[in-house]
């Protein structure tokens, strides 16, 4: 199976000690892979260093091959990402932040505009100010904007915060569909473990930093019955290794 991430040997720590530690993960092709993790386990960390928004202490991340520290451009070519909650113009409407995204790809046209805010469900508000949306519409407008560019590799940092359930069996089909349809992979960041259950192939259980389990849903269902079953069991395991083990690196 083709190979789309790399993360090898990841390391990140803040001056307070925290942050990710030797984080080894592959992406293959048409991957839906969760990133499962209590708060403060390092999944935005992990999520910002595989964008470029910060550099690691040690450790590489490959998109598409290229390293992301030195080959940015290369590295992000096929990449649409959403990190964290996003932060707009908030005097502009939808169109026109899209519009505003649209700048950095020259050879997309405007229809794009029409199509992803049609993805999205946010077709009647594309004249609206951002200013006057909800939390869950900035989200879908996130969305919108990371899969602009025709993304072969798409990042999400938590996408399900602020959305009602609507808006999350939206977002479940809408990953399905670009899944299917294009073939992307996705990397997706979530304390929603049963959205996770029901959408991804693969995931991997982040605690303090450190990547402590990952592996094929299907595979750590045969053992549990439920992801949820599974990870609260993982975390527990994590906690007693952890206790003979040196200062933890989060704070979960
Ligand atoms: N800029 C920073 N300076 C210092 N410590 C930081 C910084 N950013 C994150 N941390 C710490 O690093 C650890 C990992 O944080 P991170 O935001 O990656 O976790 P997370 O899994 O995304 O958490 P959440 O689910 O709460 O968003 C936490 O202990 C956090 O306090």
């Amino acid at each position: 199976m083709e190979q789309i991430a790399r993360v090898t040997g990841l390391t990140k720590e803040y001056r307070n000690k925290r942050g990710i530690r030797n984080i080894d993960l592959e992406l293959r092709k048409g991957d839906i892979y969760g990133l499962l993790g209590p708060n403060g386990a390092g999944k935005s960390t992990l999520l910002k260093i595989m964008t470029g928004l910060i550099r690691p202490d040690k450790g590489t991340v490959a998109l598409f091959g290229y390293n992301v520290d030195n080959e940015f451009e290369n590295a992000m070519r096929k990449v649409g990402c959403m990190i964290e909650s996003a932060d707009f113009y908030d005097y502009v409407t939808a169109s026109q932040y899209l519009k505003l995204v649209l700048n950095f790809y020259p050879e997309i046209g405007l229809e794009r505009i029409t199509e992803v805010l049609g993805y999205v469900g946010l077709s009647p508000y594309a004249g609206e100010r951002i200013r006057h949306f909800s939390t869950g519409m900035k989200q879908k407008l996130a969305l919108a904007a990371a899969v602009m560019p025709n993304p072969e590799l798409v990042l999400l940092d938590e996408p399900t915060n602020g959305l009602d359930i609507e808006g999350i069996v939206l977002f479940r089909e809408l990953v399905k569909r670009l899944s299917e349809e294009k073939g992307i992979t996705f990397l997706i960041s979530s304390h929603m473990i049963h959205e996770l259950e029901q959408l991804c192939n693969r995931v991997g259980i982040l605690q303090q930093g450190k990547l402590v389990q990952e592996g094929e849903v299907s595979e750590l269902l045969s053992g549990s019955p439920s992801l949820e079953h599974y990870y609260i069991e993982q975390l527990r395991k994590a906690k007693e290794g952890n206790r003979d083990d040196q200062p933890a690196s989060g704070n979960a």
